[in-house]
């Protein structure tokens, strides 16, 4: 049984009891995110991250929702990439090409992923040019109050550091705000080189997820979520705040154990 429950500052939180009902919760919520945006803009613009999202997106891919969900509709961008080609066993979008993309019937000139054969900061500023001219075509929506893209969902993991797409604590990336996508050359998770959405294009988004699983992550999630005293390490994950969009976490119960208030009954 799922315990799900609101929390108005950090965005609604739903606690699943295992990762088999994490993997359905989440396919019906992007499912109908999905449905909600083709019917209101005629397209879906979904970016994706690394790590175990991708797996954890897995029932997309099975009935019902490989054949009800109009893929045909989908524009597909990365939150963050490593700076690698792309048949390289680091590339997110070799993860989501092997786990979902070559699954379902996605339109291949929808899948934007970035240049691989240039330079981290050549790869974040054609990624930039890349979206700026989708958003200009409205195939990716614009923030009214800012001129960020307006991706209908990002989809985010968190590590146990509590850092989000390629935004590492302590970073300078963190305060990057003139730029949509910016790079890196020392992520402190290998490989080094990486581009990530910067927080006023996350924070611009219609629809934030959070998806977030096991015990290592749970101290990093108290932090982002549960109100802390100003001297605790503050993660980037707390930085996520859809500012007209909704944020919603995606938590198995390990990953959730140190939630204050929470108690979970075996
Ligand atoms: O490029 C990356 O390194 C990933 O995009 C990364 O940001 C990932 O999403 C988190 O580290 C969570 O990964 P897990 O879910 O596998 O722990």
């Amino acid at each position: 049984m799922a315990l799900s429950e609101v929390n108005n500052d950090r965005g609604e939180l739903r606690i699943l009891e295992n990762l088999d009902e994490l993997r359905t919760d989440l396919a019906d919520y992007i499912a109908e995110l999905s449905e909600a945006a083709v019917k209101e803009r005629g397209v879906f613009a979904i970016a994706l991250s690394g790590g175990s999202l991708i797996d954890l997106m897995g029932k997309l891919c099975e009935a019902p929702y490989n054949k009800t969900v109009d893929w045909a509709k989908w524009y597909i961008f990365w939150a963050d990439e490593r700076v690698v080609a792309k048949n390289h066993s680091d590339s997110n979008y070799k993860l989501a090409k092997d786990g979902l993309l070559s699954k379902v019937p996605i339109v291949p000139s929808h899948v934007h992923s970035i240049n691989d054969s240039v330079s981290a900061e050549e790869a974040a500023d054609e990624y930039m040019f890349v979206i700026r001219q989708l958003v200009k075509t409205r195939m990716v929506s614009v923030s009214d109050i800012s001129d960020c893209p307006k991706f209908d969902l990002i989809l985010l993991g968190m590590g146990p550091d509590g850092h989000i797409a390629s935004l590492f604590p302590n970073h300078s990336a963190l305060d990057e705000t003139d730029e949509w996508v910016t790079f890196i050359i020392d992520s402190p998770k290998p490989p080094p080189e990486r581009i990530t959405f910067t927080l006023p294009v996350i924070n611009s988004a219609s629809n934030v997820a959070m998806v977030v699983t096991g015990e290592s992550k749970a101290e990093a999630v108290h932090l982002a979520i549960d109100n802390i005293r100003p001297d605790c390490p503050s993660p980037p994950a707390r930085l996520v705040q859809p500012t007209k969009g909704k944020l919603v976490w995606f938590l198995d119960k390990p990953a959730a154990s140190k939630l204050d208030g929470l108690q979970f009954s075996e």
